[in-house]
């Protein structure tokens, strides 16, 4: 096989700085080697440095299309700082720790979700450094389809990126390299044997792709709910190409039934405060239920519980609301502890669900990052029981069996008088995570309501379809 003679220079000279040593090594992990890289070295010889930047530019870059850069920690990064600086797209950089002070960033630079960044790394073995690297930028809804190496070690590292949809385009892989120094009197046929059946008994595991709730489709995410009502939510969003919870913040009783009759239609769930209601009745629930059969939509009752356990079990069965009685699901803050998840486990075995509060919409509210993750913990003891998480970012919880409920979503961003914040359909499902958005006053306080619930449910659900087709941009 013929072979670019720059790639020849430097495959050369790659081997004359010790960048590429045959021998017998022993890895970190113990294993015997007949060939080692240590491509760290290339930093003391700008030579290489350039004639590696450009040949990556050559060679392997020149179909792809990308809005950044990013470099795997730590010998890629200043190889993708020349290449910033060559192809004048920005760079980002990934932090292996995230900050525990200040933005707790794990990707530092300017971007947006949505646009794309190509990955700069030295040397693939397992494709493992590679795939965390993705995984934090794709965390942040940068869309990573292509990596850009100096060596691929051929231990099964391209395999596992190619089924973590990421395409590898090297300038060298090992056999490659081993030809050209073999060719020009650098290594011995011996050592070339040594290497190839070294290749052969040191293949990589293979590296299982996790899901990623964002990009999988209802449906699918259906099949991996533990919670009966998320299931069926799930399900009703892919049968009626809906992901609009309407939440009807209405006092009287016609009022909802009414809007209801309109736009059960467009909706997957309806969301009640039972206690805002001024002629509530038992007849009104049998109404609303009879409107979620004949929809299809089911009914969460926002009502926060946020008290002990037994408290919050009498609030849930008994009084004049008699919420377990009809609701599907509630919402509960996780402040008193499990006790709330006891006393809201489903009365009479039926299927029944809770969203727990992990983020509130409103300005100034006082959870924090801590105070989430301990929510999320806590919920994940309660699979058969938790539905989903009330929340407004991407990275609150991963489980894709989970839903996303978030509230503070109108067309505009903006705000209310009362500290409420507004972010749009786009803003919330393409870059914060929303699985199921609320939407309150942009429909129930519109000139019409219908009209706008239409609007609404089209708008919400072509940004969930743009979300898994994978093709932001
Ligand atoms: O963090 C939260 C939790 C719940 N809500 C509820 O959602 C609706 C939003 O109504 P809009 O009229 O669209 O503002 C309302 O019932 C809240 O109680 C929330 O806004 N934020």
């Amino acid at each position: 096989m013929a072979y670019d003679s720059k790639l020849v220079e430097l495959a050369i000279k790659l081997f004359s700085i010790d960048a590429v040593k045959f021998g017998e090594f022993t890895t970190k992990s113990g294993i015997k080697t007949p060939v080692y890289f240590d491509l760290r070295v290339i930093v003391s010889y700008p030579d290489v440095m350039e004639s590696i930047s450009n040949l990556l530019l050559d060679v392997t870059m020149k179909d792809l299309k990308y809005d950044h850069v990013c470099g795997v920690p730590y010998t890629a990064l200043p190889i993708a700082t020349i290449l910033s600086v060559l192809t004048k797209k920005s760079m980002l950089m990934r932090r292996k720790e995230t900050k525990a002070y200040g933005t707790k960033k794990s990707i530092e630079g300017h971007y947006k979700a949505g646009q794309t960044c190509l990955i700069v790394e030295d040397v693939v073995t397992s494709g493992s450094s590679v795939l965390e690297t993705v995984r934090d930028l794709r965390k942040e809804g940068l869309l990573v389809t292509d990596t850009v190496i100096i060596l691929d070690r051929e231990q099964g590292g391209s395999k596992n990126l190619d089924s973590n949809e990421v395409q590898v385009k090297s300038l060298f892989t090992m056999s490659s390299l081993i030809d050209i120094l073999v060719k020009n009197g650098k290594i011995t046929e011996e050592t070339v044997i040594k290497v190839k059946n070294y290749l052969k008994e040191t293949q990589a595991p293979v590296i299982e792709k996790p899901l990623n709730r964002i990009l999988l489709p209802y449906e699918k995410r259906a099949e991996l709910a533990k919670n009966g009502i998320a299931k069926q939510l799930f399900t009703i969003m892919a049968t009626k190409k809906t992901n609009l919870c309407l939440s009807v913040d209405l006092t009287s009783t016609t009022k909802i039934l009414d809007l209801l009759e309109q736009v059960g239609e467009h909706v997957c769930l309806v969301k009640t405060h039972a206690d805002i209601i001024e002629d509530y009745t038992d007849d009104f629930i049998k109404r609303i239920k009879q409107l979620a059969d004949r929809f299809n939509f089911l009914l969460l009752e926002d009502r926060k519980y946020a008290d002990i356990g037994h408290t919050v079990s009498l609030q849930y069965t008994k009084g004049l609301y008699k919420v377990g009685d009809w609701a599907d699901c509630v919402t509960a803050h996780s402040l008193p502890g499990e006790g709330i998840l006891k006393a809201l486990n489903a009365p009479n075995g039926c299927d029944r669900g809770v969203f727990l509060l992990a983020e509130m919409s409103s300005e100034g509210n006082l959870i924090t990052p801590d105070y989430k993750e301990a929510t999320v913990v806590m919920a994940s003891k309660y699979p058969e029981l938790i539905t989903g998480f009330v929340c407004q970012n991407i990275d609150t919880f991963k489980d894709p069996g989970l839903i996303q409920l978030t509230p503070g979503v109108q067309l505009e961003s903006s705000k209310d008088d009362l500290g409420q914040v507004y972010n749009t359909p786009e803003k919330v499902i393409l870059e914060k995570g929303a699985d199921v958005i609320v939407v309150g006053r942009g429909i129930v306080a519109a000139k019409s309501p219908v009209t706008q619930a239409v609007l609404y449910k089209d708008t919400l659900w072509k940004c969930y379809l743009k979300r898994v087709s994978g093709k932001l941009e």
